[in-house]
């Protein structure tokens, strides 16, 4: 139906265009290299870190995942950061959160060089990216924009509404939708009335972390939802943080969970891999490949 943002769909298409890109740089021998760093044994990470690296390895990006066991120190982990820093075969470094609790994550997120860090964790990124100079950002809401854009939603003078404020998700977002032009408003668990204004939402993005929350009563006729949320039940089924069901006939769009966002990210990740593979290239002069 015309309704749902198919964010699997989507991902195919950005995925062939990605192939040819990859294709092109290689004939001016060019290997876009994306390493992922996991430590411990998280059962959800496992599914994630696989899934990066089956995407990319299907689009032509040199991928390479370094397992560490959950007894790693933070020493270690810092060591194998700066190694792969100045690793002229590596564009990109992401390290997967969460991290083991005697790990201290940002001060290895800050570790990673800006140039490479393509999660855009980094001080440095989101700084850019919130003085409207971005060059890499978080995936996820970068894959909501483009889900936007490709579905002709133009953020231009609308209110968007983000639910969550976390350094991954609800606070990029804002910053991407303001530099798109629309009116801005985060809200959290100690906001009050929260549903007066997930009400005036034309564009609602929601990304808390439990199920099934946001009823059709918290949205606006006509409104466009982005449900972010991956959560599992007691069957161990995925849902989102939105009563998909619940919502769909009052919504205009609407994203489904899985097949929504979730693809978009990782598919994501892999584009800003390959943009920093070319910019490099470009600037390429001491750091040679
Ligand atoms: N599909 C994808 O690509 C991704 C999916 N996710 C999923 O998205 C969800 C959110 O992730 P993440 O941003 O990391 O989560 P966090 O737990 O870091 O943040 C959740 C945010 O939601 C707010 N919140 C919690 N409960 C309520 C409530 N009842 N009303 C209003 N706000 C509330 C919190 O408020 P406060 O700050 O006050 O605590 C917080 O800001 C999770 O389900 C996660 O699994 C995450 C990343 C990528
Ligand atoms: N450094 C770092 N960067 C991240 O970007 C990051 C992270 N850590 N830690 C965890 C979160 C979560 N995340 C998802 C990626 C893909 C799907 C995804 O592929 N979802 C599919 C299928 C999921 C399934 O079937 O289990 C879907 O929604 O259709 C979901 C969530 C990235 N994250
Ligand atoms: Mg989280």
């Amino acid at each position: 139906m015309a309704k749902i943002i198919d964010g699997k769909a989507l991902s195919q298409h950005c995925i062939t265009q990605m192939a040819g890109d990859v294709q092109a740089l290689k004939e001016n021998g060019i290997v876009p290299g994306l390493a992922v760093i996991i430590v411990g044994e998280d059962d959800a990470s496992q599914i994630y870190v696989r899934n990066k690296h089956r995407k990319a390895e299907k689009i032509g990006i040199n991928s390479i995942v370094i397992r560490l066991s959950t007894e790693t120190t933070q020493l270690e982990l810092l060591e194998r950061i700066s190694l792969l820093n100045h690793d002229p075969k590596i564009d990109g470094i992401l390290v997967q959160l969460p991290l083991p609790s005697h790990i201290n994550a940002e001060a290895v997120l800050d570790s990673i060089t800006p140039e490479k860090d393509v999660d855009g964790f980094h001080p440095v990124n989101v700084g850019k990216l919130w003085s409207n100079r971005a060059e890499i950002v978080p995936s996820t809401p970068f894959g909501i924009m483009k889900m936007l854009e490709f579905y002709n939603v133009d953020p231009t003078g609308k209110n968007a509404v983000i639910i969550g404020r976390s350094t991954i998700v609800g606070r990029p977002m804002a910053a991407m939708l303001l530099n798109a032009n629309a009116t801005v408003t985060i809200v959290h668990s100690q906001t009050k009335n929260l549903q007066e204004i997930t009400q005036q939402a034309d564009i609602l993005v929601v990304a808390i972390g439990r199920s099934e929350y946001i009823k059709a009563k918290d949205i606006k006729a006509g409104a466009v939802v982005i449900d972010v949320g991956m959560n599992r039940d007691i069957n161990n089924k995925l849902t989102g943080d939105v009563d998909y069901e619940d919502c769909f006939d009052k919504a205009s769009l609407i994203t489904p969970v899985p097949g929504g966002v979730g693809p978009m990210t990782i598919t994501m990740l892999m584009q800003q891999t390959i943009n920093i593979a070319k910019r490099r290239a470009l600037n390429d002069t001491g750091n040679k490949r």
